[in-house]
């Protein structure tokens, strides 16, 4: 349905934008701090917080300072946190055995979480990179990442999580028949209740860099992920890959990165209508916060539109590390 425009000047579509009380009731789109999933870095040792260097604000801290801040955003009401552990070099191994250590800093931090801020949902990543001595997502084995070896990797590494009190399990692995696996592992013990948020279409993208030296895998990183993650001139294959996610058991989808693939979280809402995130990721806060820095954008005005442009395009909730600081804002208005 097209909306019918009547010529000039019958319609002068500025009358509605003349004030700010008829701009608010002609505004199509919320973003309110029900919509933010903020990501944390989570690292050894005990009242430690070191920053991020290429994610200006971002920081890495201890499980005690994690839980603090993970208080604080609860307060802020940010619903979620997602959880990435910063894991030693002498914990990485071929075979990735820490990534389903019930015991690694990663199910440390959910336990501590739900035990004091009980509140708040935990989400947790599902891949191998982490805990992989050569900062793949799946397991290598004669230069190949392979698939179903990987699979059987991962369910235990979400029964971990979901066994320390994960809420939102996040596969991010882009192997294929995980979240059926992920399911049906979480049915047979006891975890019915947890729900899962595929990262379905998550591209082979250049804006994952900061991250990958937030979580300490860029210099272990031996060539690309693109036998796995998407090619970013795809976008039947994202359908593709969401409707097999949520076949397979997904509660949730995600595409990732965000803004550049705003086309892609527009299409999934439509042709689905199934809660739909994105996640602006490591590259896209770094690019916006390098210009802030230089004194070319504004800051609170850059994040709170590219927030909006989530929404605007059809998403249900973003995964930001601008959540804290977005938070601020939409509460004091
Ligand atoms: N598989 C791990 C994972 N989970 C989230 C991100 C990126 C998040 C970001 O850039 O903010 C990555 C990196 C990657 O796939 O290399």
């Amino acid at each position: 349905m097209r909306p019918t425009v009547a010529p000039f000047p019958t319609t002068r579509l500025r009358r509605t934008r003349r004030t700010a009380a008829l701009r608010a009731l002609t505004s199509e789109t919320t973003l309110s701090v029900g919509d933010l999933i903020w990501p944390i870095f989570v690292r050894a040792g005990e009242g430690v917080e070191e920053p991020v260097p290429s994610m200006p604000g971002v920081m890495r801290r201890s499980v005690d300072l994690s839980v603090a801040a993970v208080k604080e955003a609860a307060a802020l009401g940010i619903p979620a946190v997602c959880i990435f552990p910063y894991t030693d070099v002498s914990l990485k191994t071929e075979l990735c055995e820490e990534a389903w250590n019930p015991d690694n800093l990663s199910n440390r931090l959910i336990r501590a979480i739900k035990a004091e801020v009980p509140e708040i949902a935990v989400m947790t990543d599902i891949a191998l990179d982490p805990y992989n001595s050569n900062g793949h997502d799946g397991i290598v084995r004669d230069g190949v990442i392979v698939n179903d070896e990987t699979v059987e990797a991962l369910v235990k590494m979400a029964l971990a999580q979901a066994e320390a009190g994960a809420d939102i399990l996040g596969p991010s692995d882009m192997m294929d028949g995980r979240i059926g696996a992920i399911r049906t592992a979480l049915e047979e013990n006891g975890h019915s209740d947890v729900t899962i948020m595929s990262y379905s279409a998550k591209y082979a993208s250049a804006f994952y860099g900061p991250f990958r030296d937030a979580v300490g895998a860029s210099g272990a990183l031996t060539g690309d992920k693109k036998t796995y993650q998407m090619d970013p001139a795809n976008t039947d294959e994202a359908v593709r890959l969401i409707e097999r996610d949520l076949m397979e058991g997904a509660d949730m989808v995600m595409v990732k990165p965000g803004m550049p693939y705003l086309d892609i979280c527009r299409r999934v809402k439509t042709e689905f209508g199934v809660p739909t995130y994105a996640y602006q990721v490591s590259g896209e806060y770094a690019m916006l916060m390098a210009a802030v820095q230089n004194g070319w954008l504004d800051h609170d005005k850059v994040m709170m539109e590219s927030l909006m442009a989530f929404k605007r395009a059809g998403c249900d909730g973003i995964l930001t590390y601008f959540a804290p600081a977005a938070a601020k804002i939409l509460n004091a208005r």
